[in-house]
């Protein structure tokens, strides 16, 4: 059963959460590059994965430009359905703790459903008492899929470890739904 996890990342701290998801999956990563395009071989990955997960930061409320451009680069697919019942889920990584995340999930969410798909959604409890810190799990408080904060100033080992586990534990969320549709 393969899973595939596709992201951008312009500046590396979403390639960081990419590599969490897809360790939690045992998942493959294929880069949306900088002029948003993948490998001619990458679509045939897409194609015969089991579930796709989808990553992107938020750039000014919403996708980078190069996630869309393969976002529309995949109506290919979707006119031949052939990504017709796959597993998704999707996750988005800025730098504010809320940061209008949200919208870019939502879009990811809506990508998978003109697919076809079924979304997998985070499924973790928010850590959002007085005693809850960035270590927690799901400190963010996500439900539709995994949200992750990398501070502005600080490089992509500055991600705080509560959003990192929260990136496995996710991962592994997906395989597991995967395998019960296998
Ligand atoms: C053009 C641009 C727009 C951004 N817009 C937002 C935003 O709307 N909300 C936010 O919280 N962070 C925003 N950021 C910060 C990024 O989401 C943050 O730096 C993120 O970690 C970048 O991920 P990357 O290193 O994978 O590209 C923006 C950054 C850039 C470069």
């Amino acid at each position: 059963m393969s899973i595939v996890v596709i992201y951008y990342s312009g500046y590396g701290h979403t390639k960081v959460v990419a590599e969490k998801v897809a360790e939690g999956a045992n998942a493959t990563l294929i880069a949306v590059d900088n002029n948003g395009d993948i490998q001619e071989s990458d679509w045939q990955l897409l194609n015969d994965a089991k579930a796709i997960i989808f990553g992107a930061p938020t750039y000014m409320g919403g996708v980078p430009w190069q996630f869309k451009k393969f976002a529309d680069a995949s109506s290919k697919a979707w006119f031949t359905r052939a990504w017709q019942d796959k597993i998704f889920a999707g996750f988005s990584n800025s730098a504010s703790l809320n940061g209008d995340k949200q919208v870019s999930l939502q879009y990811l969410q809506t990508l998978a459903s003109q697919h076809g798909g079924i979304w997998v959604s985070l499924g973790l409890l928010p850590a959002n008492t007085l005693a809850a810190t960035r270590e927690d799990i799901n400190n963010l408080g996500g439900s539709v899929g995994l949200l992750v904060q990398s501070p502005s100033d600080a490089g992509a080992d500055k991600i705080a470890s509560g959003d990192l586990d929260t990136a496995v534990k996710f991962g592994q969320r997906v395989a597991d739904v995967a395998r019960r549709f296998s």
